[in-house]
């Protein structure tokens, strides 16, 4: 029988996540994360589906090549190491792919040197993917390797979404342009959503908001994006765990001529010191909700800085499809944060748009309406699955299944 087993690596800055799957049922054979790498308090859990077994390693592991090599450790225990004949290919994610990558794309030295091109418009995502790409192409070099784009989904937006408002040949020139994020869970979340309505993806207008520990939002027509909330970098859009999503540009000028600070310690106050985490001293909501439950005023203003910005996306894409099927809530936030999709609503009955608090509450890891059976607007919690996408675009591309 033909190899049908896939393993995705989602590198991320200081993590990796790994699933290893059976694409002739879509199941999974074993899960994991190494996280906080490069720190002495790194962290490995390994799971394995068929048998329950868990394993937890601590102890320091100091780069993305060393996880990667400790993960393919973990896997050969198991009898289901990188060196499996069952293996057909291994399917990165990769964040940042420019406007060049429309689709997933066998891995090759031109791909790899594109991807590292790339790095100074992702630079706490493409280094950590591509050494991750590396190591994985040592240890099989002769397995197919697919890279699969946060970016590609997006690549079906207008020029008048994808565009900014600047000198046209300066913005060519240096390759600034919105490209958008998340894309993988963008496109799941939409098929799931219009499979959740009974409806064929290309017949419905659906708004995505992935909230995870990065979030955006996008506005999808018929199974195409036609706006998304990052742009040349994820940093643009929502209020995130860290990050600042919009601000008016000028407070980076203001912040060199008047607050004396480089452009490097302003990358890092945005990306890492900013959002929810600037704005209260946590990034995570369960944390926020907790705070605000107690009475916490600084918690409460971060969380309503975030909704506010969150309904502002809300309403701009309601605006650009016209005629919205649903709203789907997604990723960490939105899938467990029953408070945060009740204040991105509320008040916008007028658009269709009503939350059933009863539905709202309850706790499910499957796909569900939160809205009344008759409400204009469905709204939904879509689990997403980036590495299910992921896999199953991987294995479609090396000739195993349909796409
Ligand atoms: N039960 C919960 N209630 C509220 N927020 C939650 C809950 N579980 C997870 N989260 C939020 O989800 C975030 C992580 O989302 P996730 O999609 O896993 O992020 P990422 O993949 O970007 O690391 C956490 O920072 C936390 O704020
Ligand atoms: C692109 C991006 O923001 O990814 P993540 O949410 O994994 O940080
Ligand atoms: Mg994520």
């Amino acid at each position: 029988m033909s190899p049908s087993r896939v393993l995705v690596l989602n590198s991320g800055s200081s993590s990796v996540k790994y699933q290893l799957l059976d694409m002739r049922d879509s199941s999974r054979l074993a899960v994991g994360i190494v996280e906080r790498i490069g720190e002495q308090t790194s962290r490995l859990r390994h799971t394995v589906l068929a048998t329950g077994a868990a394993r937890e390693l601590s102890g320091p592991v100091a780069d993305h090549d060393a996880a990667l090599k400790a993960v393919a450790e973990e896997l050969a225990k198991d009898g289901l190491g990188l060196d499996s004949p069952e293996l057909a290919a291994i399917g990165h994610r990769v964040v940042h792919g420019g406007k060049h990558f429309t689709r997933p794309t066998v891995i090759d030295e031109r791909v790899l040197a594109e991807i590292e091109r790339l790095i100074p418009v992702a630079p706490l995502h493409n280094p950590a993917n591509l050494t991750g790409i590396r190591t994985a192409m040592a240890l099989r070099p002769d397995l197919p390797q697919v890279a699969v784009f946060d970016t590609a989904f997006h690549t079906t937006m207008p020029e008048s979404a994808a565009r900014y408002a600047i000198d046209v040949r300066t913005a060519d020139r240096h390759r600034v342009r919105r490209y958008g994020f998340h894309g993988t869970s963008h496109a799941y979340v939409s098929r799931a959503t219009a499979k959740l309505l009974g409806r064929a993806p290309d017949e419905v207008n659906l708004i995505v908001l992935h909230l995870g520990n990065g979030a955006s939002a996008s506005a999808v027509r018929g199974g195409r994006c036609v706006d998304t909330s990052m742009g040349l970098t994820p940093l643009e859009g929502l209020v995130m765990g860290t990050r600042s999503g919009d601000l008016d540009p000028a407070v980076i000028f203001h912040l060199v001529r008047v607050g004396g600070m480089t452009v490097d310690e302003i990358d890092a106050l945005l990306n890492t010191r900013s959002g929810l985490i600037g704005l209260c001293g946590d990034n995570d909501m369960r944390e926020i909700c907790r705070r605000i439950d107690e009475g916490d005023r600084q918690a409460r203003l971060a969380f309503d800085i975030y909704i506010h910005r969150l309904k502002k996306y809300i309403g701009a894409y309601y605006a650009v499809l016209g005629r919205v099927d649903a709203i789907a809530f997604t990723a960490g936030v939105g899938e467990n944060a029953a408070p945060v999709r009740a204040a991105a609503v509320a008040g916008l009955e007028e658009l269709g748009l009503v939350v059933d608090g009863g539905l709202n509450a309850v706790h499910s890891t499957e796909a569900r309406l939160i809205s009344p059976p008759d409400a204009r607007v469905a709204i939904a919690v879509v689990p997403t699955d980036e590495e299910m996408e992921i896999a199953t675009q991987t294995y479609a591309l090396v000739g195993g299944g349909d796409a």
